[in-house]
């Protein structure tokens, strides 16, 4: 009896503690659901959290832990003053003129010059005028004189630049000259590194004449530093690939971390390590000389100049490597012991630099040990071989608060590039080439150009470091095109092949080659292709500008290289 009336007393009492239970856990859920929707009511305007979006649309969402953010800007769509009806015209326009120029013979009848003008009377005259200006602000600052006085000077000083007479017969005596350039150098014959370099080798290092790396430099010449279809070209690229890392070495010059890896059979190449992602743009208040190195830039560079069909940037791939087995392992005692884990358990290192070598801005391994980088064959270098480093005449001022000249004075290529002999050849026409294509991979950091002076006076420029390209893909900066803007001079040859590739859609071929010739993914975002054809549009109206200024037979040259 007792027993039956426990038992019942159990029921009742778990049956209470499941309702009991149950209740509870509707009630939780009610509640919970209703602040779940509620929630999702608050944060229906606001962005979706990172996680929630798929990394390649991340590129324009605010970011949601910043109270005050403003939406990502709009991209910026700056329209090309030109048509594609008048791209047209133009390319008959400068086809038409380029073969009534080469029947013609008489340089001194195409681009005349007044008799009683003179190219050195000028120079003095010119730097006379400089050395009274740099007196002045000498005597300015010891002075301290008055700003308005100042400024009075400065006005004075403005109506003393360049007359446009002096101006119209600068122009014809440039172009003169490098017709004359041309006729000197048209037979010039072709030299290879490898020729360069073959003397020494035989006699200290014979057995590099037999490796690969040998056949690869007897394809890098004065006017190019690849032949696309060649089989050492090709060779090349998949040892860059593959190829197993026998040393690897921090790179001393530079400012951002740089590996030297030793290849066997003789090969150097230069590793530049992932950093940001594809899509990441370049802080809005950092200037180009803070800006970070991108190695996904450094690869797209070198596909955009070979479908340019320059061949001046030394090949490069996009390589997965392990940073252990790859770097780690390899590494200079020096390089290793900059080496740690990170919280997250991936390898990392700092190296030793001037810009984002430290502990927080460290590579670091993605998971674990996996690790982007691009790499790229490190041409022989001093003493073996003589580079000349130009300082850009249209270099940036590396000052936060200084402008450079060029950037206030619209007579500065006349003033300063056409003035000087040493642009008086190829190297001119070399830069207008290079603005062309700094502008179209968005690249402010040319402050210098290399070339590769062993070969002589007839070489070609070699388009290094495009690390800092490709930063911004909503602005197209038109200080970029500034050589070509000032001094509107262009090769018909380059000009014939940018024509080529609009026709065939320049972002299609660059997207293409990407995919078929790169084995890392997306190394361009579709900004970045859009902002290319857009800009190739902005460079064709900038020509077509100074063909109306100038006439195409005074801004179009035909120097004789390709
Ligand atoms: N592929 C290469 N072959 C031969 N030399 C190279 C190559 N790449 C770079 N160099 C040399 O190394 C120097 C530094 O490389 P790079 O310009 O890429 O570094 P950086 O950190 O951007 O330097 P900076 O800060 O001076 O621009 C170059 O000026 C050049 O002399
Ligand atoms: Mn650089």
């Amino acid at each position: 009896m007792r027993h039956t009336r426990l038992r019942l007393r159990f029921t009742i009492l778990f049956i209470l503690a499941t309702l009991t239970i149950f209740s509870l856990i509707t009630l939780y859920t009610f509640i919970w659901s209703t602040n779940e929707l509620e929630r999702q009511e608050q944060i229906q305007d606001a962005p979706k959290s990172p996680g929630a979006v798929p990394f390649w649309s991340a590129i324009n969402h605010q970011n949601i832990y910043d109270l005050y953010a403003t939406p990502a800007s709009t991209i910026f769509k700056r329209k090309a003053n030109i048509t594609q009806s008048r791209i047209e015209e133009l390319f008959q326009l400068i086809r038409n003129a380029h073969t009534d120029q080469a029947h013609l013979v008489d340089i001194e009848k195409l681009y005349p010059i007044n008799p009683k003008w003179n190219f050195q009377k000028l120079l003095e005259e010119q730097q006379a005028q400089e050395q009274s200006d740099k007196d002045a602000d000498t005597v300015d600052s010891a002075t301290n004189l008055t700003k308005t006085t100042k400024t009075q000077r400065d006005l004075t000083t403005a109506e003393k630049t360049m007359s446009k007479h002096d101006k119209i017969q600068l122009r014809n005596y440039v172009l003169q000259v490098l017709a004359k350039w041309k006729k000197e150098h048209q037979n010039d014959e072709i030299t290879t590194i490898a020729s360069i370099m073959h003397d020494e080798l035989e006699q200290d290092e014979p057995s590099k004449l037999n490796t690969s790396w040998y056949k690869y430099m007897k394809t890098v010449t004065n006017l190019r530093v690849y032949d696309p279809h060649s089989s050492p070209f090709k060779r090349l690229l998949n040892h860059l690939q593959n190829a197993e890392v026998i040393e690897a070495n921090e790179m001393p010059q530079g400012t951002q971390i740089k590996v030297i890896l030793d290849l066997p059979d003789s090969f150097r190449a230069l590793l530049k390590p992932y950093r940001v992602p594809r899509n990441y743009q370049t802080l809005p208040d950092h200037f180009y000389f803070s800006d970070i190195e991108r190695h996904h830039a450094e690869i797209a560079a070198f596909h955009l100049d070979k479908i340019l069909g320059f061949y001046r940037v030394p090949p490069v791939v996009g390589r997965l490597i392990d940073i252990t087995r790859d770097i780690r392992e390899k590494a200079t005692e020096d390089l290793a012991n900059t080496f740690f884990i990170s919280p997250a358990n991936n390898t990392c290192f700092r190296g030793h630099c001037s810009y984002y070598c430290d502990t927080s801005h460290a590579v670091c391994g993605k998971p674990g040990d996996r690790l982007e980088a691009s790499v790229q064959i490190l041409l022989p270098r001093p003493p073996d071989v003589d580079w000349e480093k130009i300082t850009h005449p249209y270099r940036r001022s590396y000052s936060a608060a200084r402008k450079a000249k060029w950037e206030s004075n619209e007579n500065y290529c006349y003033e300063h590039v056409f003035l000087d002999e040493e642009y008086h050849n190829r190297l001119l026409l070399d830069m207008m080439d290079l603005s062309a294509f700094d502008f179209l991979i968005g690249n402010m950091d040319r402050h210098h150009m290399m070339r590769i002076s062993s070969f002589g006076s007839n070489t070609a420029l070699v388009h290094l470091d495009n690390g800092r390209s490709f930063g911004r893909y909503d602005y197209d900066d038109l200080s970029i095109l500034t050589p070509i803007r000032h001094c509107c001079l262009f090769r018909y040859s380059t000009f014939a092949r940018l024509h080529r590739v609009y026709r065939q859609g320049l972002s299609t071929l660059l997207s293409r080659s990407l995919e078929n010739g790169e084995q890392l993914k997306k190394i361009l975002v579709d900004e970045h292709l859009t902002a290319i054809d857009r800009r190739l549009e902005i460079l064709f109206g900038q020509l077509d500008t100074c063909i109306k200024t100038y006439t195409v037979k005074r801004v179009m040259i035909d120097d004789g290289i390709d």
